[in-house]
């Protein structure tokens, strides 16, 4: 027998709590279960105000109450649901009978039938996800993204006019500048966040198949989708009307992908800049009584962004499968749903902990200006393009008859090391015009970074 404490299975809920905690507020059982309760609240308060079912409008000092349940909430219900979920079996009913319990303690007993009335599980449930989902996107993970883009955008404009050699497919390109490639993130997950705040957040409250029957049969003279539509209106989501048992899961779906397009752009931003960090592009900014290797004392160890990677990976297979999974449910309800969305915090959680990693490593990194500028002036044939260009501009103006420049640049330029004395005694004895020759004559490798530096400005 093991001597060890109870121990978590989920690193999120051991070594990274501190940095994923906001998180459990609302994507926890607890958070789940306090939203239930407010749910459940909520309708009861809608069913008196409508004086239905001969119930009369609770007192304003009785509607504190019921609502305090829900401010409330704290260990000792979670103890009491897990104590009447170990009968029922049931945890939605669980929490209708806290409600019922606490209803007689209120001196409310007398509408203690209304409490879950006409609803089935997922009506509960659905609205309870969509609130909980809603509030930590918005309030937790969205603002650590916000976090990140903007501390993203300052070091871009702090790097805007830091020319750099390009590598694409790893080789020496045409130079950009560190700013702009920077720039290119912040743009994309702007474009993400965006696209996430305009996303919808839906609910569903029709009865055990969608179709108000329970409802009818107890009040046919109620206009129930109106009713429904209020009251979910009232919680500020969004009102589904056609619905089966459940809620579709669509909206949960759009969201799970782009929150994992978001992880993988972000994945994107990770694996750079440790790959400018590995070139020597960026400094790591040593911390104060850090390791970096255990045996070789001189290393500073990129983590923040190999353990961004890491979250980012496992954040995207959660969301996806969520994403996948959720839009499936057979004929009017299967339960996987109930099972797959208690892992929606994971999801967010192991993303929230790449963010705070990539926020940190952006503030642990500094450029190496010297050995960008060694490294472009170790470049010339780069400007190969350039010059290839400018002699077919002057062909077409009429102002050269120099054939097939592309392949003339070829023959002096693949493969081969270039110096810029080279390069200036063959510019000079080109058969081009005067203009054009002074302009290749005065390019650099560190000045041919075409608009790089403005383009910036496009960022909002
Ligand atoms: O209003 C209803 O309940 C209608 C009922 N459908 C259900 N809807 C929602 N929840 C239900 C349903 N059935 C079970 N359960 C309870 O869901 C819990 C499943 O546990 P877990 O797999 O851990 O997520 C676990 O607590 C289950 O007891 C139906 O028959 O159509």
């Amino acid at each position: 027998m093991s001597h060890l404490p109870v121990q978590v299975l989920s690193p999120l809920d051991g070594r990274y709590r501190s940095a994923v905690s906001d998180l459990g507020e609302y994507l926890s059982e607890a958070g789940l279960n306090r939203a239930r309760v407010r749910v459940e609240v909520e309708w009861l308060i809608t069913l008196t105000d409508r004086s239905l079912f001969g119930s009369a409008p609770l007192t304003a000092e009785q509607k504190l109450d019921l609502r305090a349940l829900v401010t409330n909430f704290g260990q000792a219900e979670i103890d009491e649901l897990a104590e009447l979920e170990a009968t029922t079996r049931h945890d939605v009913k669980a929490v209708e009978y806290l409600v019922r319990r606490r209803l007689g303690t209120l001196g409310l007993a007398d509408i203690s039938e209304l409490t879950h009335f006409a609803a089935t599980s997922e009506d509960i449930n659905n609205l309870s996800y969509a609130l909980t989902v809603r509030d930590a996107v918005q309030t937790v993970w969205l603002p650590k993204l916000r976090l990140v883009i903007d501390a993203l955008r300052s070091r871009a404009l702090e790097f805007r006019a830091d020319a750099m050699l390009a590598r694409t497919h790893g080789q020496p390109a045409t130079p950009t500048t560190m700013g702009k490639e920077l720039a290119v993130f912040v743009y994309r997950l702007e474009r993400i966040v965006a696209q996430i705040d305009a996303g919808d957040y839906l609910g569903k409250f029709s009865g055990a198949t969608g179709t108000f029957a329970a409802h009818v049969a107890a009040d046919p003279s109620v206009d129930w989708p109106a009713v429904s539509r209020e009251f979910v209106e009232g919680l500020g989501l969004g009102w589904n009307p056609l619905t089966t048992q459940i809620e579709s899961h669509d909206w949960q779906a759009e969201l799970y992908s782009r929150a994992s397009h978001a992880n993988r752009i972000l994945h994107n931003l990770a694996t750079d800049i440790w790959t400018y960090i590995s070139i020597g592009y960026f400094r790591q900014i040593p911390q104060a009584g850090a390791t970096g290797s255990s045996t070789m004392p001189h290393k500073i160890n990129p983590i923040r962004f190999e353990n961004a990677e890491a979250n980012l990976e496992l954040s995207c297979a959660i969301l996806d499968s969520l994403a996948a999974t959720l839009v499936t449910s057979r004929l009017q309800r299967d339960l996987t749903d109930s099972t797959t969305q208690r892992n929606i915090g994971v999801g967010f959680g192991h993303s929230l902990l790449a963010l705070d990693n990539i926020l940190r490593g952006l503030g642990e990194i500094d450029i190496d200006r010297a050995l960008l500028e060694r490294d472009l002036d170790s470049n010339w044939e780069i400007l190969g393009e350039a010059i290839q260009t400018v002699i077919r501009a002057e062909v077409s103006a009429g102002r050269s008859s120099i054939e097939d420049p592309y392949a003339l640049l070829k023959e002096l330029t693949r493969g081969k090391r270039i110096t810029s004395a080279d390069l200036a005694a063959f510019v000079s004895a080109l058969d081009i015009g005067p203009a054009a020759k002074t302009r290749l004559l005065h390019l650099t490798p560190a000045g041919y970074v075409g608009l790089a530096d403005s383009l910036i400005d496009f960022l909002r």
